[in-house]
């Protein structure tokens, strides 16, 4: 996840590739080879079971491409949304034979994923980056299977409700080191916002301190997320689809792609094996700091001092920082361009900020079910500028049967996030930044409305695939949005005559979606300029 807001690896998943000239000429001849034996195999199936049911509605396709062409390469997921206002929430699409289910309802998204989650929790082949790119670390690509399992008990282990109370001391003390260096340079607050996501991450899985915008280790973790993008083909190359065709010399898809590949490999070990080896020999030298890292060796250490599943421990620490940190710095991102152009919404929150902390201290977690308020703006954020709109799409591995409709095996199950969010009967006006429809008022305080959709619930995924680092990313953004409204009144940066500059409210079109590059002012508020001077850290 480098500054220029390239895609992690949750970003890259459904990237629709440039196609080169070289793959043109082989997708010539293997397209109708394949569309002929997946049509053989589908009329060898006919007649069992759910096939007798219709598949669910879509819109009407071309031979062998199916609605391939009818894609845009850029934000998928707008047309998904359009689509699914004429077919509705549960809709079909093909796509070079491959069977896709696009969920536009959180209803759908629910019955399927979560509760069917025994038979919708694998995921559509990543075989080029996996196979080939040295991304089988990464538990986001994971068929669902033993490693799979394996991958996500280490990772609950330290990010669970329980095991993230325990690091919200870190949380706060890197809160207020980030408000100290926002007040400092308010002209780097995305860079600084990258910095102090990182630093929570490095700290919490390998005891590593951030000290600086340019740390290394950070560094490579974002190099190696970019590298991703560069191939721009994960999960929907030809060798995802035919991994057979893994075999053929690279140099058949062009000399850049040789190199890309080349510059994955080697990105991926950075970031995965060089960190983990150092912390490893800290482990057996006494000096590592605890952390999620040394909980893990230490519960697989053998007799002999090896340690056990050592890939796995490896693989769930290195995703641990690449699929928490460009999430969450968008997120935060969101948050401050949402109050940038709503300070009527940013008055009334620091008035219950003001009411309830007096200007004697800063927030602390303990704050959190007394500030509404706050937690209705965070809401707001997760449900407004979605980080991931388009979902990562799970596969099904069984046949099955929704509301009549059939749901072939192997079907690829797009969940679309943006089309949950902004759907106008859980959220009426969605366009619409407005924290207040989660909160009742009684003309003196306010309250979390209980009878409207959490867009929580959405915004992490769904079922046994559902985000394993949302406690600790709720946390966290928690923690900032509370705190940069007690301390700062946040606006737009001034041009050179003194104009407001707004910031850019479309957003990049990746699959994580980010903020284009923004500046904002920070004025210390006074309420609260003597509680913020003598606040050095957690109290
Ligand atoms: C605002 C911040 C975040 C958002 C919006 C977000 C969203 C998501 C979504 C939508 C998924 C896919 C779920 C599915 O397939 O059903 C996911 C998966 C994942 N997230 Fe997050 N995430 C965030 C932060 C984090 C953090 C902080 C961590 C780690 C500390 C993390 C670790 C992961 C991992 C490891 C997966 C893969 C799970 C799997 O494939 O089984 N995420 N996230």
């Amino acid at each position: 996840m480098s500054s220029n807001h390239t895609d992690t690896l949750l970003g890259a998943i459904m990237t629709v590739p440039p196609i080169e000239s070289s793959r043109n000429v082989i997708l010539l001849f293997l397209i109708p080879i394949l569309y002929l034996a997946g049509r053989l195999w589908l009329a060898g199936e006919k007649n069992k079971g759910y096939h007798r049911l219709p598949l669910p509605p879509g819109p009407k396709g071309f031979p062998i491409l199916g609605n391939a062409l009818q894609l845009p390469v850029k934000a998928p997921w707008l047309q998904f949304r359009k689509w699914a206002a004429i077919h509705g929430d549960v809709y079909y699409l093909r796509m070079l034979g491959q069977h896709v289910i696009v969920l536009n309802s959180f209803e759908a998204g629910y019955d399927l994923l979560h509760k069917r989650g025994a038979i919708y929790s694998d995921r559509p082949g990543m075989s080029l980056v996996r196979d080939h790119g040295g991304w089988k670390f990464s538990v986001v690509t994971d068929p669902y299977g033993e490693d799979f399992h394996l991958k996500r008990r280490f990772i609950n282990q330290s990010l669970n409700p329980s095991a993230t109370k325990k690091q919200l001391g870190l949380l706060l003390e890197n809160i207020r080191l980030f408000v100290r260096s926002a007040h400092e340079d308010p002209s780097k607050i995305q860079a600084y916002t990258r910095m102090y996501t990182g630093a929570n991450a490095m700290m919490m899985t390998y005891g590593h301190q951030v000290k600086s915008e340019d740390d290394e280790w950070v560094k490579n973790a974002d190099d190696a997320a970019s590298t991703l993008e560069a191939s721009g083909t994960i999960g929907a190359h030809s060798i995802d689809m035919w991994p057979v065709l893994g075999k053929l010399p690279f140099f058949i898809w062009g000399q850049q792609f040789v190199e890309e590949m080349e510059r994955m490999s080697k990105a991926t070990y950075l970031a995965t094996t060089v960190p983990y080896n150092i912390v490893k020999q800290q482990f057996f030298d006494g000096t590592a700091l605890p952390s999620m890292a040394t909980s893990l060796i230490e519960e697989n250490l053998t007799s002999d001092n090896s340690v056990a599943n050592e890939e796995c421990i490896n693989g769930s620490l290195a995703i641990t920082y690449i699929a928490g940190a460009d999430t969450t710095v968008a997120s935060i991102e969101t948050f401050i361009i949402a109050m940038i152009v709503h300070p009527e919404i940013q008055r009334e929150a620091q008035g219950a900020i003001d009411d309830l902390l007096q200007g004697e201290r800063l927030p602390t977690f303990d704050d959190r079910e007394s500030l509404p308020y706050v937690e209705a703006i965070l809401k707001e954020v997760v449900r407004w500028r979605p980080v991931v709109p388009g979902g990562i799409p799970h596969r099904s591995i069984e046949d099955d049967e929704y509301k009549g409709k059939f749901i072939p095996k192997g079907s690829m199950m797009i969940f679309n996030t943006i089309a949950m969010m902004y759907n106008t009967t859980d959220f009426p006006d969605p366009e619409n930044f407005f924290p207040r429809r989660f909160l009742n008022f009684d003309g003196t305080s306010y309250t979390l409305r209980t009878d409207i959709r959490n867009p929580e619930e959405i915004g992490f995924g769904f079922g046994r695939r559902i985000c394993p680092g949302r406690h600790f990313a709720l946390s966290w953004l928690w923690v900032t949005i509370a705190t940069f409204l007690a301390v700062f009144e946040i606006s737009a940066e001034l041009d050179a005559d003194g104009n407001t500059v707004l910031p850019d409210l479309e957003y990049d079109a990746g699959f994580i979606s980010h903020p284009k590059p923004f500046k904002c002012r920070l004025r210390l508020r006074p309420e609260m300029a003597a509680a913020f001077s003598s606040a050095d850290g957690a109290q």
